[in-house]
C-alpha cells in the first residue's frame, strides 16, 4: 500500500497496462539513432584506408547505438511533462502514461550499461568515455538545462548529436584525428537549420510549453535569417574535407550540390513565404545529411582526383 502511494500517476497507469515492446522501441528514437549510426559508420570507414575490422564495426555500432538510445529514453522521461503539452509529442509512451517513469529509467539504465560495457570491453576506453560524455551532453546538459534556458540550446546541445562520426573514428584508431573533427563540424553546422526549420513550424506548441526556442524568443523572420546563415556556413564548411585532402572529387561535387540544395531551401523559406515550406526544409535536411554521408563513403572507396 505504502509503495503504491509513492508511485506517480503515470507509474500507476503503466503498472496496470501490459508491457508493449513497441513503446520501448519508440522511446529509443530509432530513426534518429539510425542516422547517427550512419554518421558513426562513415567515421569508422574514413579512419582507415583498409577495411574496418568486423569486431570493431559490430561492437562499436552496437555500443554507440545503445548509448544514443539510452539518451533518447532519458529525454522521454525528463521531457514527459512538456511532451504531453505538444501535439507532436503528446502521444509518446511516458507522456501518455503507457510506460512508467520508473520502467523507462530502468530501460535507459539497461541500454546505457550494456552500451558502455560493449565499448569499454570490446572497443576502447576513449570511445567509451566520449560516447558517455555525448549521452550526458544530450540527456543531461541539453535536455535538463539548455532546452529550457536559452534559444541557443540546440547550437550547444548539437555537439552531442554531432559526435558520432568522431566516436566511429576513435573506435577504429583509438585517437582523435582532425579529419574526424571536420566530420563533427559538418553535423554541428547542419543541426541549427535542421532543427529551426521544424521549430518554425511548431512555434506555437513550443511557446505553449514555455520552451525558449529561437522562433518563440526572436520571431520567425530572425530564425529564417539564421537558418539561411547556417546553410551558407555549411556550404563553406563542406569544402574543408576536399581542401584538407580528406576527400576527393566525388565528395566535392556531391557535397556542393547537396549544400547548394540546402541553401536553396533556406532561401525559399526566407524570401518566398510558401505554405508548408518550413517542414519541407526540415525533411530535406534529413535526406541531405543521409546522402552527404553516403557520398563521403563512396568517395572514400572511389577516390577520384583531377
Ligand atoms: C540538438 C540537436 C538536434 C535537435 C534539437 C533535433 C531535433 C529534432 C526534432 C525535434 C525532431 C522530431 C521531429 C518530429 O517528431 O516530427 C527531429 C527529427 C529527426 N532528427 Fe533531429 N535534432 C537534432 C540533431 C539530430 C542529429 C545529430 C541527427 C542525425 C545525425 C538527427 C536526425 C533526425 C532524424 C532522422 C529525424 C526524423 C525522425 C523521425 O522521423 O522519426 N537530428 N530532430
Ligand atoms: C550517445 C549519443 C551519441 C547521444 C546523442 C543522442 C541523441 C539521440 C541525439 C539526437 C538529438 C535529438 C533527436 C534532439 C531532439 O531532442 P528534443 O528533446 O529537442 O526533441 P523532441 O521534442 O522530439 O524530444
Amino acid at each position: 500500500m505504502a509503495k503504491s502511494a509513492e508511485l506517480t500517476e503515470h507509474d500507476q497507469e503503466a503498472a496496470h497496462a501490459p508491457l508493449n515492446w513497441r513503446h520501448f522501441y519508440e522511446m529509443t528514437k530509432p530513426k534518429v539513432v539510425m542516422l547517427l549510426l550512419l554518421t558513426a559508420l562513415v567515421g569508422m570507414c574514413l579512419a582507415t584506408p583498409g577495411l574496418v575490422p568486423a569486431d570493431i564495426l559490430v561492437a562499436g555500432l552496437m555500443g554507440i547505438g545503445l548509448l544514443a538510445s539510452s539518451a533518447a529514453v532519458i529525454n522521454h522521461v525528463v521531457d514527459h511533462k512538456i511532451d504531453s503539452i505538444m501535439a507532436r509529442t503528446y502521444n509518446r509512451p511516458v507522456a501518455k502514461g503507457k510506460v512508467g517513469v520508473g520502467q523507462a529509467l530502468w530501460f535507459a539504465l539497461a541500454l546505457g550499461v550494456t552500451g558502455f560495457a560493449c565499448l569499454m570491453l570490446l572497443v576502447n576506453t576513449l570511445t567509451a568515455w566520449v560516447t558517455l560524455a555525448s549521452l550526458v551532453g544530450y540527456a543531461g546538459v541539453y535536455t535538463m538545462f539548455l532546452k529550457r534556458a536559452t534559444p541557443q540550446n540546440i547550437v550547444i546541445g548539437g555537439l552531442a548529436g554531432a559526435a558520432p562520426p568522431l566516436l566511429g573514428w576513435t573506435a577504429v584508431t583509438g585517437d582523435i584525428h582532425p579529419h574526424a573533427l571536420l566530420l563533427v563540424l559538418i553535423v554541428f553546422t547542419w543541426t541549427p537549420p535542421h532543427f529551426w526549420a521544424l521549430a518554425i513550424h511548431r512555434k506555437k506548441e513550443y511557446a505553449r510549453a514555455d520552451i525558449p526556442m529561437l522562433p518563440v524568443t526572436h520571431g520567425e523572420a530572425f530564425t529564417k535569417t539564421w537558418v539561411l546563415g547556417y546553410t551558407a556556413l555549411l556550404m563553406l564548411v563542406g569544402f574543408l574535407p576536399y581542401l584538407t585532402g580528406m576527400s576527393y572529387l566525388i565528395y566535392l561535387v556531391g557535397s556542393t550540390l547537396l549544400n547548394a540544395g540546402f541553401v536553396w531551401y533556406a532561401w525559399q523559406l526566407k524570401f518566398s513565404d510558401k505554405p508548408g515550406w518550413a517542414m519541407k526544409t526540415f525533411r530535406f535536411s534529413i535526406v541531405h545529411l543521409m546522402v552527404l554521408f553516403v557520398v563521403l563513403l563512396i568517395d572514400h572507396y572511389i577516390p577520384i582526383t583531377l
